[in-house]
């Protein structure tokens, strides 16, 4: 792209474009190639493309983007509820609605901005929001591109009510792979986890790295902050590093019985894997005034990587 570092502006590295739906899109962009995009639709990350141009996040080829319909791909926030588990519809609001632009971000620390491309989206409820979920909040995501094409991604919600009010999250992130038979994942090992698909039933990991077979939903507490998805087949691995997101969920439709397929093409759930760096078992309560925040950094490095780097 012929910038070198010393002179590289994260101003400049950010390009406004529209979906076909009209929807603004920022493009993030860094001196070596590598790129992100994210639409005002869900505040979703639904590209990030290596200095190589290959895509790192999966999209259904039937993800068509229409609003209030979140895309099935890409990195969906949810947000203030995680799944089916409160009286709000699946995975929460946040990611069926239109985000604006921060054109006037606060600092955040120099190691989460300096040199990095980067973009401030910010969420607060609608009337209609606050018909079914009475609390008022402010919720920021600041979408950052580094350097060295790492993706991090940086939620704070902060509670600007008259009274406490408690919440899940997560970052519902769609890896691509080259196919599911080949990702095994490491650092959940003997961790607790809630089986979705056994009554969200507890039980304890085993001390193997976790392959996939079927269909796999499981919520993973208390987890260590850094997990590593491996895909064999692209000698490419995924590191998670993850801040105040103590759950992790590992997802994978697989069955075609599965609802979540209706928004999948065929086979199409072997290009994908879903781990996301969440708040789910003990929801974040915050009072008037407090501040929570998440924080997810993805990493990709050659498989020859191993765990024991971790
Ligand atoms: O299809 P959605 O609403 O985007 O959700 C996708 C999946 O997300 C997972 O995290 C849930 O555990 C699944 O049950 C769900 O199907």
């Amino acid at each position: 792209m012929g910038h070198s570092a010393a002179v590289w502006d994260s101003k400049i590295a950010t390009e406004n474009v529209k979906d076909w739906n009209g929807i603004d899109q920022i493009v993030l962009r860094n001196p070596h190639g590598a790129s992100a995009r994210v639409s005002l639709h869900g505040g979703q990350v639904i590209s990030w493309r290596n200095d190589r141009g290959e895509e790192l996040l999966f999209t259904s080829s039937k993800a068509n983007g229409k609003a209030p319909k979140p895309m099935q791909g890409g990195i969906p926030i949810c947000f203030p509820q995680f799944g089916s588990c409160g009286s709000l519809e699946q995975h929460g609001f946040a990611r069926k609605k239109i985000w604006i632009v921060d054109q006037d971000p606060p600092s955040l620390p120099a190691n989460d901005s300096n040199r990095k491309s980067f973009i401030d989206l910010l969420l607060k409820p609608s009337e209609e929001d606050l018909k079914f979920w009475p609390h008022s909040f402010e919720l920021r995501l600041r979408v950052c591109l580094g350097m060295d094409g790492n993706l991090t991604l940086i939620s704070r919600v902060r509670n600007i009510d008259g009274k406490p009010f408690s919440f899940s999250f997560a970052y519902h992130s769609y890896l691509s792979v080259s196919d599911i038979s080949e990702v095994r994942i490491e650092g959940l090992e003997t961790m607790d986890y809630f089986d979705n698909l056994c009554h969200k039933e507890r039980f304890t990991e085993q001390g193997d790295a976790i392959t996939f077979e079927s269909e796999f939903d499981r919520v993973y507490l208390s987890s260590p902050n850094c997990v590593a998805v491996l895909d064999h087949e692209r000698k490419r691995t995924y590191v998670l590093r993850k801040e105040g997101l103590p759950d992790v969920v590992v997802w994978n439709p697989w069955d075609k019985k599965s609802k979540a397929m209706a928004d999948l093409g065929d086979d199409e759930y072997r290009q994908m894997i879903c781990v996301d760096g969440a708040v789910i078992e003990k929801p974040i309560s915050l009072k008037p005034g407090e501040e929570w925040k998440g924080r997810l950094e993805i990493v990709v490095v050659p498989s020859s990587f191993c765990s024991e780097d971790l």
